[in-house]
């Protein structure tokens, strides 16, 4: 298959590199910059399937040269959600004919987005359960091996499930995109604000009684909010989601403590969530809105309260911009508690 993938981040440059490696053909649309760093270096991805160098890629510039390439089966979303409704923008911009979009983006509001500009039919939702970091441009690490979901719907889904399996990406389809993505939020918000917030490793978040109950409160939001919304949770690709919310819903902390600070502290392997890395990279812009503010937007849409994740939302965002400060709320849990209902 033919795929153009929008940027060459973690996401891109491991899914699309992986692709690449197995002879499929892929090019990137990037930033100048690192779009002329993986021209001259190619790709590295080191995975459970070994350290691959890749060099058999296409490197565009510019959505209209990408798209006047032609050709292409499907166009990957593998930017952050801030910045899809401009890269939708930048495709209509062209006036060239877009290929059907797979988003392998977190939260929940991304393919709804491209359906409203492009049409239900031009878009599929995957979702990568698989944790990756990247140490530098065009250099990818597979932190923690799952999978990648892949919403039915579209004809194009399973052959898209096929080609990632050539790649080795553990891809399984589902049969609707709203569990499968609502229960990929889930897993999202496990230790992921408190941790940037306070910078404090996922696991020092699940071991402190006072922010388990954070934590506990803000999944349960979200559990009823996806209820509510029709979606029961599904499992994901290495990611037992029914058994996380059972255990939140129904069982006392002093229970779930130990389980959770086991399971959930190195669910990401080594790497910190990308709110904390976002926050603390000063990239300025976060995709806490995205996430726990997805279960606030929502959850007013259904009537179901989220005054946590309401609270986890406007902290990180004010962090972000800079109208709040880093310093007083570094490693302070009070500080944080102080604002919480
Ligand atoms: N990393 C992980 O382990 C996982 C990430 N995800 C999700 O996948 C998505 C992508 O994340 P990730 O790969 O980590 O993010 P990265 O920031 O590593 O990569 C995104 C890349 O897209 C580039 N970009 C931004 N706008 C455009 C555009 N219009 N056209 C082309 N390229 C563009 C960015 O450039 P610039 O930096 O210059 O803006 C950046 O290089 C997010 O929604 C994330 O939550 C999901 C599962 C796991
Ligand atoms: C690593 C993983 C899969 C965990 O939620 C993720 O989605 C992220 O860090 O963005």
């Amino acid at each position: 298959m033919r795929f153009l993938f929008l940027g060459a981040g973690a996401i891109g440059t491991y899914v699309g590199g992986s692709l690449a490696s197995a002879g499929h053909d892929v090019a990137f649309i990037e930033q100048p910059l690192p779009a002329a760093e993986i021209a001259r270096h190619g790709l590295v991805v080191e995975s459970v399937s070994g350290r691959r160098e890749v060099r058999d890629v296409t490197l565009f510039t510019d959505a209209r040269e990408a798209l006047d390439a032609g050709g292409w089966d499907i166009a990957v979303f593998a930017l952050k959600s801030f910045d899809t409704a401009e890269a939708v923008d930048q495709l209509v911009a062209t006036a060239r004919p877009v290929p059907t979009i797979l988003s392998l983006q977190n939260g929940v509001d991304n393919e709804p987005l491209i359906a409203s500009r492009l049409g239900a039919d031009r878009v599929i939702a995957g979702t990568v359960t698989t944790a990756i970091g990247k140490p530098g441009v065009g250099h990818v690490v597979e932190e923690k091996h799952r999978g990648i979901g892949i919403a039915h719907g579209h004809a194009l889904s399973a052959q898209v499930a096929d080609a990632l399996n050539d790649a080795r990406l553990g891809a399984r389809t589902f049969p609707a995109a709203g569990p499968m993505k609502w229960s990929k939020l889930l897993t999202n918000l496990q230790g992921s604000a408190t941790s940037a917030i306070l910078d404090l490793p996922v696991g020092a978040i699940f071991s402190d009684k006072r922010l388990l109950a954070v934590e506990t409160a803000s999944l349960r939001e979200c559990i009823a909010v996806m209820r509510a919304l029709g979606h029961d949770p599904v499992d994901l690709p290495g990611t037992p989601v029914r058994a996380l919310a059972w255990a939140v819903e129904r069982l006392p902390q002093s229970v779930t403590r130990p389980i959770f600070t086991r399971l959930l502290g190195g669910s990401r392997g080594d790497k910190m969530p990308s709110l904390h890395i976002d926050l603390h990279a000063g990239r300025g812009r976060s995709e806490v809105g995205h996430l726990h503010g997805a279960v606030v937007r929502h959850g007013a849409s259904v009537g179901v309260p989220t005054p946590v994740n309401a609270v986890l939302t406007s902290v990180l965002e004010g962090l972000t911009l800079g109208t709040e400060d880093i310093e007083s709320f570094r490693r302070r849990p009070e500080a944080l508690l102080a604002r919480l209902p």
